[in-house]
């Protein structure tokens, strides 16, 4: 049987050392200072739920751990002997010392089922129970309902086809406030990412020269259309769950700010961004005057091809939590839509352009990476308008939130990939000085 205060004492000494190996912490940039387990609530004879806090120069954060000192590194959600109870707790709906484990209306779940790893670089942790459902176990606590269990709820009660259902949940409270701790959901065995098709359809045009993107056998123009149609049914579908209005005076000007403040804070940060400065606050503030009377909900948020799968039924879309930078004020407030469908059309171009990173220049390869951007984006948009406006009707929004959108991508790439860094920069390049 698990002893919670020697299990605590064990903790403060060796997690100082042992958080920075680990994949899923966030803080591998600081030095940690110090831990303090919050809560320790032992779930079963050898398996506890730890909560911690973590303390390091200029921020203090909350992770959570589930441990068992018969698995191995402790860490009892990589252990298929163990994890299986996470399941069970939720299918039997138990509440252990304030920790909630509860499925939604209606579901039954099996529950002879043992969790393996999904095993992809993650922040989370995610495990596949069979082949049947995916918890996604939340590693850092955020303060609030998680924003991807409250949009996938909503989503769920108007019907959208193109979600992952949702089938439960574990929470808790902390200082009073919700804790969204875990969300399990369907797992579609069949799914293939979006981002994965999309590179092999250009790799397959790259490597055909005298072919062009509509002749190669991995077209995408098919897929991307499908999915525009998917995206819009996802949107028309949190329009109906959660309402939509007009965007009045302060929303205009909060979203001219923020797109503002985002380039102060990035140019700040990546020298490479200045050149550009002013033909980006250019066409900041011409939006200005397109935002005003546009309908505004909630969106996505973060969508590109890597947060969207494949299944034999269509295109489904996950992880609406929204951008990994963003608090949680921006994440919940009002949006266009046109910000997700820029999200998208921006990452056609990636798609495009990741074959031509640290390649030699070549005009060819550069030209046909072109061809097949400008192909998917057109498709992509087709299959939008075929529920809603056709976002291309609103050129000059769109182009503003496709220009905000490679900000932050400038901001992602300068701090975990800089190799990349070339990708939305050369994308500012072209859309600064007139290109499309
Ligand atoms: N319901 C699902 N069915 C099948 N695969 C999924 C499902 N949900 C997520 N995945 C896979 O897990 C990966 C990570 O999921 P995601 O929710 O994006 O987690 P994270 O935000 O931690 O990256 C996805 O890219 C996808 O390949
Ligand atoms: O971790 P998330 O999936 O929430 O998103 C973050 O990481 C993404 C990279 O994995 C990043 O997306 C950028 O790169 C993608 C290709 O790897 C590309 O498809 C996207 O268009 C591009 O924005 C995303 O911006 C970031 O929030």
């Amino acid at each position: 049987m698990i002893d919670p205060d020697e299990l605590t004492d064990k903790l403060v000494t060796t997690l100082p050392d042992v958080l920075p190996t680990l994949r899923w912490f966030g803080g591998k940039d600081r030095p940690i200072t110090a831990v303090r387990p919050l809560r320790t609530t032992p779930l079963d004879d050898d398996v506890a739920h730890v909560i911690v806090e973590v303390d390091q120069p200029g921020r203090t954060e909350q992770y959570q751990l589930i441990i068992s000192e018969h698995s191995d590194g402790y860490d009892a959600t990589a252990d298929p002997e163990r994890n299986g109870l996470l399941l069970r707790k939720i299918a039997a709906g138990e509440s252990v010392n304030g920790i909630r484990f509860a499925h939604e209306q209606g579901v039954e779940l099996r529950t002879s089922l043992r969790g393996r790893p999904i095993g992809v670089e993650q922040s989370n942790t995610s495990l596949i129970y069979g082949q049947q459902y995916i918890l996604k176990v939340f590693r850092k606590l955020a303060r609030g309902e998680n924003r991807d269990l409250v949009m996938h709820r909503a989503l769920r009660s108007v019907g959208c086809e193109h979600i992952a259902l949702p089938l439960g949940s574990i929470s808790t409270e902390l200082d009073g406030e919700p804790v969204t701790l875990a969300m399990l959901q369907e797992f579609l065995p069949d799914a293939v990412e979006g981002w994965d098709m999309a590179k092999t359809s250009v790799r397959d045009l790259m490597a055909e020269a005298d072919l062009h993107a509509s002749e190669v056998g991995g077209d995408f123009a098919g897929e991307a259309c499908r999915l525009g149609h998917a995206v819009a049914k996802v949107h028309a579908d949190l329009a109906q769950a959660l309402g939509t209005r007009i965007a009045d005076d302060d929303a205009v000007a909060n979203a001219v700010a923020g797109m503002q403040r985002r380039l102060d804070t990035v140019v700040e940060a990546v020298p490479e961004l200045t050149r550009y400065e002013e033909p980006l606050r250019a066409a900041f503030e011409e939006a200005r005057e397109h935002l005003g009377r546009i309908p505004i909900q909630h969106i996505h948020g973060d969508l590109h091809l890597g947060q969207v799968l494949r299944t034999v039924h269509g295109w489904l879309l996950i992880d609406f939590e929204g951008e990994p930078a963003a608090g949680v004020a921006e994440r919940n407030a009002l949006r266009s839509p046109l910000r997700d469908v820029a999200g998208m059309l921006r990452s056609f171009d990636y798609a495009a352009r990741q074959l031509l990173v640290g390649q030699p220049d070549d005009d060819q390869l550069a030209y046909r990476a072109m061809e097949w951007t400008k192909r998917n984006r057109a498709a992509f948009c087709e299959g939008y308008a075929e529920v809603a406006a056709d976002p291309r009707d609103n050129v000059q929004l769109l182009r503003a939130f496709e220009l905000d959108k490679a900000v932050y991508e400038v901001a992602y790439e300068h701090a975990n990939r800089p190799e990349w860094l070339t990708v939305p920069l050369s994308s500012i390049a072209r859309m600064t000085s007139g290109g499309e």
